[in-house]
């Protein structure tokens, strides 16, 4: 799937959502994991993690999933891998480090995972050099502001003296969240109040360059952004992987692959 053709003429694609029950070749859907100490049969083992619902997710919803482990010269890697993309899922994980937006470490980030950093930032801006559409789960989010300039909380229990975005014990809280009106995100789950599904300590400080926040909680904390600009990318604060009503996150981003797809062969043709 792979070619070399780095500096490939962006495409340009409309988030037509309504695209999504085109027949047509499943879309290529690469999801970002890590490296995890694992049981394996009788072997403990370092292991590149990703739970199985967000393949689910992508699968269900018409793409074909491609896992993506955090790879040495990732900038070199992210171009070899991305020409052959369709789309690209950013997904959840632990804390971005603090030095990527120029903020001191608070005591509770989690450690640095500077491999996975440094990958997904790549992916990123790949994605966006050719438009390949985006989704950006939770962590995901957060990674697109850093990388568009934006800053992080790093415990919202201490910025916004609340703990109902991560009860603990690997219990998913619910949050009320509302979509913007004209927003992607409110062409994919509609203007009336949806729950969803939080496990995070941190969120969207200030907000990166040409972002725009589509969702906020009642504490004005941003829940959902978008690119303001060409080419599709939708970042949100949950976990639509763990919530079946959020699987249109995942048929939206298909939907803009397979635009992004069909766009790049009539380029190609
Ligand atoms: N910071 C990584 C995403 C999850 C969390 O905020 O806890």
């Amino acid at each position: 799937m792979a070619s070399n053709d780095s500096d490939r003429t962006p495409v340009s694609t409309d988030p037509v959502v309504e695209r999504r029950a085109e027949p047509g070749p499943r879309p290529v859907i690469g999801l970002t994991t890590y490296l995890e100490q694992a049981k394996q049969g009788v072997w403990d083992v370092r292991a590149a993690f990703l739970p199985q619902r967000y393949l689910d997710a992508v699968t269900s919803s018409g793409g074909v999933a491609v896992l993506l482990p955090p790879q040495p010269e990732p900038d070199a890697a992210a171009a070899a891998v991305m020409d052959g993309l369709d789309g690209l899922i950013l997904t959840g994980g632990l804390d971005v480090q603090p030095e990527l937006y120029g903020a001191q470490r608070h005591p509770l980030t989690d450690p640095a995972r500077p491999d996975r950093d440094a990958w997904e930032l790549a992916l990123f801006r790949g994605a966006e050099e050719r438009r390949v559409p985006v989704l950006a789960i939770c962590r995901g989010l957060q990674l697109v502001n850093v990388a568009r300039g934006g800053t992080l909380h790093q415990h919202l229990p201490e910025a916004l003296g609340t703990e109902r975005y991560r009860i603990g014990g690997g219990v998913f809280a619910t949050n009320e969240v509302i979509a913007d009106d004209g927003s992607v995100l409110a062409q994919l789950v509609g203007t009336d109040p949806i729950d969803v599904h939080s496990y995070h300590h941190q969120g969207i400080d200030q907000l990166g360059e040409g972002l725009i926040a589509t969702a906020r909680t009642d504490d004005g904390l941003v829940q959902a952004i978008e690119s303001g600009g060409e080419g599709y990318v939708v970042g949100v604060q949950w976990h639509p992987e763990e919530n079946a009503q959020d699987r249109r996150l995942f048929e939206g981003l298909v939907a803009a692959a397979s635009a992004y797809s069909q766009a790049r062969q009539d380029v190609d043709a």
